[in-house]
C-alpha cells in the first residue's frame, strides 16, 4: 500500500474567490520528496492547525483569516476530495469510501496531499504561512505528521472552535440542503463524523492542549463575533 501511496499524484487547488490563484498541478509524491531535498532555499513554513467538530465553523473562519492576514488556507478535506475527484486517482474510491463513513483517511495520503500543496504555494506564492484545516484528526495523523513534517515546519500554535453537537449538525444539514454537494452532509454520515471526532479526534486536541499550544474560540455566536475572537490571535 505504501508503494502505492508514494505514486500519489495531486491535484492542489486553491479558488480564486478565496482571494487566492488557482494552481494545478499533478506532482508525484516522488516528485515532492525531490523537491522538498532541493528546498533548502524556502523558509519553514508556519503552520496553525484548525480543528473542531464538522460543522464548527473552521472553514468559515478560515476564509476570513486568509483574507486578513495573508495566510494559505489548506483544508485536508477539500485536498482529499480534490483527489477523488481527480481523474485516474487510484485512491477515489477509498477515500470516498472513508468519507461517506465520517472515517479518518490513512494519513500518508493526507499528509502527501499537505506537502505537496505547502511546497507549491510556497514556490508559485512565496507565501509561507498555513492554516491546516481538519488536521491531525486522529493518532494516525498525528503519528504521521511527526514523522514526516514536523522537523520541516514552525508550529505555532493550535485553533480549536467549540460549538455544541446540536448547532454543528444542524450547520452541516443547512450547507447540504445549500448545495455543498457533499456526501457526507446528511444525518447518516454526520453520526459517524461525530463519533469520530469525540473517539479520535479530541484525544489529539488533549494532546495540544498539554503542550499549552490550544486556544480555544467560542464557535457558536455568528461568524464575524466568532471572527473577533480569532483576530486576537492572530494579531502579533
Ligand atoms: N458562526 C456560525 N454561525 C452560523 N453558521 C455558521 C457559522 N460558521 C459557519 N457557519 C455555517 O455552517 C456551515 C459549516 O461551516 P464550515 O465553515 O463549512 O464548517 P467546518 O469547516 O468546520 O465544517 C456552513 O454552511 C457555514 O456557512
Ligand atoms: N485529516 C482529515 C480530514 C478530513 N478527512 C475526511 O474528510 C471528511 C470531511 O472533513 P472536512 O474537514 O472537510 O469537514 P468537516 O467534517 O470538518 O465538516 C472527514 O469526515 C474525513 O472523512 C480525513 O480523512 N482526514
Amino acid at each position: 500500500m505504501l508503494d502505492n501511496l508514494l505514486r500519489l499524484s495531486s491535484v492542489i487547488g486553491r479558488f480564486a474567490q478565496k482571494g487566492q490563484v488557482r494552481i494545478l498541478s499533478k506532482l508525484s509524491v516522488e516528485n515532492s520528496a525531490k523537491s522538498c531535498r532541493g528546498k533548502m532555499s524556502l523558509p519553514k513554513p508556519n503552520i496553525v492547525f484548525v480543528l473542531g467538530a464538522p460543522g464548527s465553523g473552521k472553514g468559515t473562519q478560515c476564509e476570513k483569516i486568509v483574507k486578513n492576514f495573508g495566510y494559505v488556507h489548506l483544508s485536508a478535506g477539500d485536498l482529499l476530495r480534490e483527489e477523488r475527484s481527480r481523474e485516474g486517482s487510484e485512491y477515489g474510491e477509498l477515500i470516498e469510501n472513508y468519507i461517506r463513513n465520517g472515517k479518518i483517511v490513512p494519513v500518508d495520503v493526507t499528509c502527501a496531499l499537505l506537502e505537496n500543496a505547502m511546497t507549491q504555494n510556497m514556490k508559485v506564492s512565496g507565501k509561507d504561512s498555513f492554516l491546516i484545516d481538519g488536521f491531525p484528526r486522529n493518532q494516525d495523523n498525528l503519528d504521521g505528521w511527526q514523522r514526516r513534517m514536523s522537523e520541516k515546519v514552525n508550529l505555532k500554535f493550535v485553533i480549536v472552535f467549540n460549538c455544541p453537537e446540536d448547532a454543528c449538525v444542524e450547520r452541516c444539514i443547512n450547507r447540504g440542503k445549500s448545495g455543498s454537494n457533499r456526501s457526507d452532509d446528511n444525518i447518516e454520515s454526520l453520526k459517524k463524523r461525530f463519533d469520530t471526532f469525540i473517539n479520535d479526534s479530541l484525544p489529539i486536541i488533549n494532546h495540544y492542549k498539554e503542550q499549552n499550544l490550544v486556544r480555544e474560540v467560542d464557535a457558536t455566536k455568528n461568524p464575524d463575533e466568532v471572527f473577533e475572537d480569532v483576530k486576537v490571535l492572530f494579531a502579533d
